[in-house]
């Protein structure tokens, strides 16, 4: 193959934007077959055939091409003995026409985790808002989020009418399949949860004052909205996201000039052995806004019960 020379980072991208898209189509086959499988796995967190299929589309195919790479996937440890059908092998050629950035060249296996949502905003999902969902695959490097795609199964090009489409944004790149926009400047408009809001949740929001607010499912859809002009920030003080939901979103929106932050300001780490659970909340701006000054209007009273939790 033509390009199996490039490095290591390079290749995990390739592979993760051609897994993120096949992905896509599994999560639209079976909504159409109208069986979703629907387990509860918690309160408001449900899972489908879609989640759990598409789950170990992206992990068997990548643990496939990368065998020494830390995989981290929301729905568990799968079987990585798939179908043939299920196994993305081809790296995406267009990405890999860019240039690795030298500080990504030599990153070893050991030092990768990769981090996989295969379907974000299940609950939308299952409840008809299908613009909401996003596949997500984060890479981090040590402790950060470093690379990212996400892949939005039921964006429909308005010019040819295909369904699909996919982001991808690698720290010293940029962003690619995609050109972001500023939101508008007389306004200051947040997005936030529409499925798990709740009283700390809505005091940090009224504390931003906000001019608009957005109710949408899914870290990888407010990203979106955020690089689409949609929205001004991304604000949402609860502990539901994980690691998976904002490592893909964080790696994109920062190599776009945005910031992906906990409720405090600080970043969260990727690394391995890390919890999953994002208890400090979700903070996202950006490139237009100054995201230590929304840090700023953060309310004691959200601040201290985030921490207490
Ligand atoms: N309480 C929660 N339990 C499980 N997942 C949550 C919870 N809160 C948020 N999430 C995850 O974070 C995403 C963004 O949250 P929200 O839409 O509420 O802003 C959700 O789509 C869900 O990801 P997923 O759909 O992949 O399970
Ligand atoms: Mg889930
Ligand atoms: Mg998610
Ligand atoms: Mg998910």
């Amino acid at each position: 193959m033509a390009f199996t020379s490039a490095p290591l980072m390079m290749r995990i991208m390739a592979s993760s934007i051609s897994s993120a898209r096949r992905a896509g189509v599994i999560i639209r086959d079976i909504m159409k077959t109208g069986e979703l499988g629907i387990v509860d796995k918690g309160k408001d967190d449900p899972q489908t055939e879609a989640d759990r299929t598409a789950q170990q589309c992206i992990v068997a195919s990548l643990t496939k091409l990368f065998p020494s790479v830390k995989i981290i996937g929301e729905e568990g440890a799968c079987e990585l003995n798939v179908a043939k059908e299920l196994i993305v092998t081809e790296l995406d050629t267009e990405f890999l026409k860019n240039k690795c950035p030298d500080e990504w060249s030599n990153v070893p296996a050991e030092d990768l985790v990769i981090w996989v949502d295969p379907l974000d905003g299940t609950s939308e999902y299952t409840q008809g808002f299908v613009d909401h969902v996003t596949v997500l695959i984060g890479i981090a490097v040590k402790n950060a989020a470093v690379g990212g795609v996400i892949h939005q199964p039921y964006y429909k090009n308005s010019s040819t009418g295909e369904l699909g489409r996919t982001i991808w944004g690698l720290r010293g790149l940029g962003i690619g399949g995609f050109t972001p926009k500023d939101a508008p400047s007389d306004k200051f408009i947040v997005t936030t949860t529409r499925s798990h809001s709740n009283a700390t949740v809505q005091c940090a929001l009224d504390a931003m004052q906000p001019t608009e607010v957005l109710r949408v499912g899914g870290a990888g859809y407010k990203v979106l909205q955020l690089l689409e002009g949609k929205a001004h920030a991304y604000v949402f003080a609860s502990a539901g996201c994980k690691k998976w939901d904002t490592c893909a979103p964080e790696a994109v929106l920062e190599a776009a000039g945005g910031t992906l932050t906990d409720m405090l300001g600080q970043h969260y780490v990727y690394h391995k052995d890390v919890e999953f659970p994002n208890r400090l909340g979700v903070l996202a701006t950006s490139r237009t806004e100054s995201h230590t000054k929304l840090v700023e209007r953060i309310p004691h009273n959200v601040r201290e019960a985030m921490q207490s939790k």
